[in-house]
């Protein structure tokens, strides 16, 4: 079974888009896993244009399944993955003013860097992941610097199933297939959808959870929130 983490970044951008609270990010994250996810995901961007500093502090206690906080190990960001404790930190290497997140991590450069930042994690009980492209050097850094797991990043896959090229999987199923065999749990996130995520899911042996927002909360808009998750659950059985 892979879990379902549902990341709620999109309420908060309609929330904010009227400056009072609704819809309200608090109920949602609690209505999500009363309807079955087993973990919510948040993605702090500097600016706060979604995800508030203080929202993360707040689900705190709102989060019984497993919370995930995303981000750019910045200062700021990681004295709030402190002070939060998450079940897990997912390190994405996204600009400050990047309009979502668009790459892996270059887990050989940055390798002293993401030493440091995991081993400081570790050390308060924090579960670390990594934000990686499909690329065989990128899973072996990740496992040199100590990280627990893999977040693939599923933009590429998701544009190309769409446009009916289901050999744009191959890449994702060997990284996969290196991960488990070095230890690495597997994750993966961005751009997975009701219409891609089975077929993901076939492919990629142990996948341990998926982080999904944007398309989730979109379908939910036709089909209801509720639905909507159980239709996912269903797929990633
Ligand atoms: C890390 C990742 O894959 C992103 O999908 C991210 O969590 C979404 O962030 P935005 O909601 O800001 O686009
Ligand atoms: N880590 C990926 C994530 O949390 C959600 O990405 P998306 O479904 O909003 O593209």
């Amino acid at each position: 079974m892979t879990k379902l983490s549902v990341n709620i970044n999109k309420i908060a951008t309609l929330r904010n888009s009227r400056g009072g609270d609704v819809p309200n990010l608090l109920q949602v994250a609690k209505d999500v896993q009363k309807f079955g996810a087993q973990g919510v995901t948040i993605h702090p961007r500097p600016d706060e244009r979604h995800i508030r500093y203080q929202d993360a502090r707040d689900l705190v206690d709102v989060v019984y399944t497993e919370y995930n906080i995303e981000g750019n190990p910045m200062d700021n960001f990681l004295n709030l993955v402190y002070e939060c404790a998450p079940t897990q930190v997912t390190l994405v290497p996204d600009a400050v003013d990047a309009l979502t997140s668009n790459a892996g991590w270059d887990t050989i450069k940055h390798k002293a860097f993401l030493q440091e930042v995991i081993q400081e994690c570790k050390s308060r009980n924090i579960r670390t992941s990594i934000f990686v492209d499909p690329v065989l050097e990128m899973i072996e850094g990740a496992k040199l610097v100590g990280a627990d797991r893999i977040e693939l990043y599923t933009e590429h896959f998701a544009a190309e199933y769409t446009k009916g090229n289901e050999k744009a999987i191959i890449p994702y199923t060997k990284a996969a297939e290196l991960a488990n065999e070095l230890g690495l749990g597997v994750n993966a996130g961005h751009d997975l959808s009701l219409d891609n995520i089975e077929f993901f899911k076939n492919n990629i042996p142990n996948l341990l959870e998926v982080s999904i927002g944007h398309a989730l909360i979109s379908e939910s808009l036709y089909l209801g929130l509720e639905n909507v998750v159980n239709m996912y659950i269903r797929k990633l059985q």
